[in-house]
């Protein structure tokens, strides 16, 4: 018998070790899918390498099996190669740094599918693919050898780029090219060299949405080629599939959102990270990993190339950047050597009042002329804005009701098109009542102003002129949002409405004039974080406008503010990335804030506010003691906790402490510590629902 370590999906805290020993008739190699028992069922489990690869021992509170008889493996998935060394090694780095149990992230990355089949199953699914495979790449070869792709090209800033990389080591390199520049040539012709000195190549995208356009640049691209894509919006047997394609190298190109990061890829020679600074990269629950940070780790791991673009940097990936980390290379002129947009800041306090009883105007009057302008011309224009629904709160004139939600601490958002209230937080969903709820009163009245609101506006303003929306509303069914980008690219828009959604890396050749409706909201949120986010929101919206060189010397990007003095506008003003970052970075400096300072969050969630910060209270104390005993309770502060920006969400009360050190290491080991002493509190506050670590957290 042959005893082997297997990673099953116990959370970090159940007091089971990160492995579990079994034994197995068959030597089993490490990586290899396995399926155990476990109480009374059967789970899914990967044997482990027998070495911890990365970082200190796990705690061994756990079952260590000494001294129990072991269980035999159910079945191993034989027929599938076992998951490579560093690809254990990455989840194993992950788990350690995020504070999860090794087996919960490794079961977590993988196809769902892939966790339902048995070896049976897998192999026929194997073999059907390879059927498939065989017939689509002589499909590919053809039309490879009929079409060969035109190549651009290279402008000089390109071609400096691509040189200083060529020779170099494998290394993370930071890309920082303004909206234009074409950094997208420079992913293409990275993964063409990696792909003929025989590697593959991982691209990584903030959104499923930037994933069509991209892919199809790709395959046009690379025709003899294989190509997948992974994200969350695939069928469970295509991510199956495509995952599969990966890990047993048969597809050279790999394109995903955040979860790609962790697709096995025996050959791995380059990651891209396009628009690294977007806050989508960081997983939001479960091990809340940063896929960015990921790839930093990964590139080194595997000896890849790791390639961070971006015109807006994120302060961190900039700060090693400057501190020479990362080597960085600079994309200054768009292609065509257009000029970027002229930036209008208009102060929204000095337009014209509306008539009372009006609502406020949506468009100042200047702007409104500048896209009748452009309506005349038969150019585009953009209007950003970040609120989708007609209005975030209905409101009773006569006892003041307002549409909040019973479950959370937020108001529901008025849709007018299925007239619902619903919440963005819960999802909790109603009709409009006709009357007010309160007092009977029929006059019900939307206040502010979302995209469904803006969209109705501006065809009223603009008639004549043919007006669309983009957003998570009119974007639900599968192939509309390709459908109505088509339908921008081609000309039949003249005016769109959108949430960030179109402010993100489409390559619209006929807008020139880009506005954001209503950025204001953004600049006086307390997260520390959000100049920076706005900032880059609006490079990002601006970078839309003139990107085909004939009408860029006409391209405009019109912010509508009533703080027209801030800092921030005079730094997007001059599309200086630099001086604001600068800025920025001193102001974080002297807080003691990211990258200057390490944070990590505990978050505790009860249906009782005050439990919920009990839990958190006896948290600190517990966390004050730990960082003594290991002796770096000077280098860490313990934050008080506070109720986070929306409190209450589905019925829960959420709190949070922050835990800040100077100093990775010492954060580290204190949460390493912690993330296994806290289950102890549970007992004494039974109310507490769930609680959860968040290292680098993004929103505080
Ligand atoms: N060398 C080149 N010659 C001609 N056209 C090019 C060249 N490189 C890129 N382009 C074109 O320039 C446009 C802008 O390139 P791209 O979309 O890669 O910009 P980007 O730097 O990614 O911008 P953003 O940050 O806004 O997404 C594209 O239409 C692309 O096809
Ligand atoms: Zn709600």
């Amino acid at each position: 018998m042959n005893r082997c370590r297997v990673a099953v999906d116990t959370p970090a805290h159940s007091g089971l070790g990160d492995t579990l020993d079994y034994e197995s008739e068959q030597p089993l190699a490490p990586g290899t899918l396995v399926r155990v028992p476990l109480g009374r069922r059967d789970v899914p489990g990967i044997v482990w390498p027998a070495e911890d690869t990365a970082g200190p021992d796990a705690p061994t509170d756990g079952a260590s099996a000494e001294d129990f008889a072991l269980k035999p493996v159910a079945e191993a998935l034989a027929s599938l190669p076992p998951l490579p060394p560093a690809w254990c090694q990455l989840v194993e780095f992950t788990a350690r740094y995020y504070q999860r149990s090794v087996g919960e992230v490794a079961l977590s990355v993988l196809p769902p599918e892939l966790r339902k089949l048995d070896d049976a199953g897998l192999a026929k699914r194997m073999r059907l693919q390879d059927k498939r495979a065989t017939k689509a790449a002589d499909g590919r070869l053809a039309s490879a050898a009929a079409s060969a792709p035109a190549l651009p090209d290279l402008t000089p800033e390109q071609a400096t780029v691509l040189a200083a990389m060529e020779g170099a080591p494998p290394a993370c390199h930071l890309l920082h090219g303004v909206t234009g520049s074409g950094k997208t040539e420079v992913y293409l012709r990275l993964a063409e060299a990696a792909l003929a000195a025989g590697r593959q190549a991982l691209v990584l995208v903030p959104e499923i949405n930037l994933t069509p356009q991209l892919e199809a640049r790709f395959v046009a691209r690379f025709p003899g080629r294989r190509l997948v894509s992974l994200h969350s919006a695939l069928t469970p047997a295509q991510r199956l599939a495509h995952w599969l394609a990966a890990h047993r190298g048969q597809a050279d190109l790999v394109l995903g959102t955040r979860l790609a990061i962790f697709c096995p890829l025996p050959r791995l020679g380059l990651i891209v990270v396009d628009e690294e600074h977007d806050p989508s990269y960081k997983q939001q629950d479960g091990a809340r990993y940063s896929a960015r940070d990921l790839a930093v780790y990964r590139g080194k791991l595997e000896g890849a190339t790791v390639l961070l673009g971006s015109a807006t940097p994120s302060l961190e990936t900039w700060h090693h950047a400057q501190t020479g980390r990362y080597p960085r290379l600079t994309m200054a002129e768009r292609v065509g050597q257009g000029p970027l947009p002229s930036v209008h800041v208009i102060d929204m306090s000095q337009q014209p009042r509306p008539a009372p009883g009006e609502p406020p105007v949506a468009l100042a009057p200047a702007l409104k002329a500048a896209i009748e302008a452009r309506v005349a011309r038969g150019e585009q224009s953009l209007l950003f804005l970040n609120r989708r629904g007609f209005a975030p709160v209905l409101h009773c004139t006569a006892c003041g009701w307002k549409s909040d939600c019973p479950h959370c601490s937020a108001w529901r958002v008025f849709h007018k098109l299925d007239r619902t209230l619903r919440c963005h937080h819960c999802a909790f969903t109603e009709r409009v009542p006709r009357a007010c709820p309160e007092c009977g009163n029929l006059d019900i009245q939307p206040v502010g102003r979302g995209t469904e609101k803006l969209e109705e506006q501006v065809g009223e303003l603009l008639p004549g002129a043919r007006v669309a929306r983009i957003d998570a509303d009119t974007t639900r069914l599968k192939g509309s949002l390709e459908q109505q980008l088509a339908a921008v690219h081609a000309g039949d828009v003249d005016v769109l409405v959108g949430t960030q959604m179109v402010t993100k890396g489409h390559d619209f050749r006929r807008v020139t004039l880009v506005a954001a409706v209503d950025p204001d909201g953004a600049l006086f949120t307390a997260d520390f974080r959000a100049p920076e986010r706005l900032f880059a929101t609006l490079m990002q919206a601006a970078g839309r406008a003139g990107r085909a060189a004939e009408v860029a010397q006409r391209s405009e990007m019109w912010v509508q503010t009533y703080n027209p003095a801030h800092p921030l506008f005079a730094a997007l003003k001059a599309h200086d990335y630099a001086r604001f970052a600068a800025s920025q970075l001193q102001e974080r400096e002297m807080a003691g804030l990211p990258p200057f300072a390490h944070l990590a969050l505990l978050r505790a969630e009860a249906r009782d506010a005050d439990v919920a910060e009990g839990f958190l209270r006896a948290a600190r104390e517990q966390a004050r003691t730990w960082a003594d005993e290991l002796g770096v309770g000077e280098q860490i502060s313990l934050y008080a906790p506070v109720p986070p920006h929306v409190a209450r969400v589905a019925g829960y009360e959420r709190r949070q402490m922050l835990v800040e050190s100077a100093l990775r290491g010492p954060l580290q080991r204190l949460l390493a510590q912690w993330v296994h002493g806290l289950p102890s509190l549970r007992s004494q506050h039974k109310g507490v629902v769930r609680w959860a670590i968040d290292v680098d957290p993004l929103t505080i």
